[in-house]
């Protein structure tokens, strides 16, 4: 998807997920709704054997100051395949999550097709054949549910028949409203860096073209910190003027982003969420800690425990990758008595988000 998502009103077909049902135990603003019900339709009007490919990317959450309100879309990439079958759910389940996930209608990608297309006037869920080639890790602060869901509800409204499709907008919404918070969803389903916002009557995000020298390079460790205990951590109330520096430094990382990335290191500081997570996330804090004190531009990306280092250049960024793997053999990497590892790499910034293929038959792969 390209282009900035504008603000009109959620389709009629109801909250896909209410206020408080969001998968991060965020509280999502009040869903937009009309009050009015989609016209129903049946399964029949998704023929047997139309299949979609959805490529979706991971995101980086936050990015630093941006707390619920930046992301940043990675080159990681989820693979989606959904065949509309005769009866019945069956899943072909590789890579990352593979066996920890249900093989059920309660797969995350599941629950999101269903919700996209209760808002089309679809209730009644049609056979499926879901091959899903998981890439992005859970758990990670890397936005894998988010793009779980982003690509559910992408694969979901390419299904349908023209007529009854989802807008972008109404993408945006089904989308922030089951993960909770829009700085996910919004990079995966639009690319780049993407500012979002709660307005009175829904979601906005608006996409910012990322400074071609950037470099992510991503620390992630062999442990999990899930989203929902994480923002379990983030205290009801902060000091003011915590929230007056923070507004600061969030202005200053979309200029450094965007134009200036000789800024980044001080336009990725933030006062809201890391500090009260640290606890959580021990030897990502430290590895924080270590990669700042060395004037990297490190934040913890999302609600941890990957550490992400917006590099400025590429010289920056072989740095950064030289630090982390000095950190792994760091007494301060380490966890319960256990040597934390790291993957270390160095990811493209994505500019499309997610992108939506009709297959057709024979062209299964
Ligand atoms: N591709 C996927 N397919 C099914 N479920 C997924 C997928 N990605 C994530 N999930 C679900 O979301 C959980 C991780 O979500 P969360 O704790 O928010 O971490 P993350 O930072 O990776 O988004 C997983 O444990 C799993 O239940
Ligand atoms: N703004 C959210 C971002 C969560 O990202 P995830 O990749 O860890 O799910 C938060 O900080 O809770």
């Amino acid at each position: 998807m390209s282009g900035a998502t504008t603000g009109d009103a959620v389709p009629a077909g109801g909250a896909p997920a209410g206020a408080g049902a969001a998968v991060n135990g965020a509280t999502p603003v009040e869903p937009l709704v009309d009050g009015q019900s989609a016209a129903l339709h049946g399964p029949e009007v998704i023929p047997a054997g139309r299949t979609v490919r959805v490529t979706v990317p991971a995101s980086s959450g936050n990015v630093g100051p941006g707390y619920d309100c930046l992301g940043l879309a990675l080159g990681r990439y989820d693979r989606l395949t959904v065949t509309r079958t005769g009866s019945g759910l069956t899943f072909e389940l590789t890579g990352e999550g593979s066996d920890e996930v249900p093989r059920t209608a309660e797969h995350l990608v599941i629950r999101a097709m269903r919700t996209a297309w209760r808002a089309a006037g679809l209730l009644e869920l049609p056979g499926l054949h879901v091959v899903a080639e998981n890439r992005i890790p859970h758990s990670r602060g890397m936005g894998s549910s988010a793009s779980a869901i982003v690509a559910g509800v992408a694969a979901a409204n390419a299904l349908l028949p023209e007529e009854l499709r989802l807008d972008a907008n109404a993408l945006l919404q089904i989308c922030s409203q089951m993960e909770g918070h829009p700085d996910n969803v919004a990079p995966s389903l639009l690319g780049g860096l993407v500012i979002s916002y709660a307005a009175e009557d829904g979601y906005r995000s608006v996409p910012v073209r990322v400074h071609g020298e950037i470099r992510p390079v991503v620390a992630v460790p062999d442990y999990e910190v899930p989203t929902r205990l994480a923002r379990g951590l983030i205290p009801e109330a902060v000091p003011h003027r915590d929230a007056a520096a923070n507004s600061g430094r969030a202005a200053l990382l979309v200029h450094a982003a965007t134009a200036d990335p000789a800024q980044l290191f001080a336009g990725t500081a933030d006062l809201l969420h890391q500090q009260y997570r640290a606890g959580a996330m021990a030897p990502s804090a430290a590895l924080l800690a270590r990669l700042r004190g060395r004037g990297l531009p490190a934040i913890i990306s999302g609600a941890g425990p990957t550490v992400l280092v917006l590099a400025e250049d590429a010289e920056r960024a072989a740095l950064a990758a030289e630090e982390i793997r000095a950190f792994g053999e760091d007494p301060a990497s380490s966890l319960d008595g256990r040597r934390v590892t790291w993957a270390v790499e160095e990811l493209t910034v994505d500019a499309e988000g997610v992108i939506v293929e009709t297959v057709e038959s024979g062209e299964l792969s």
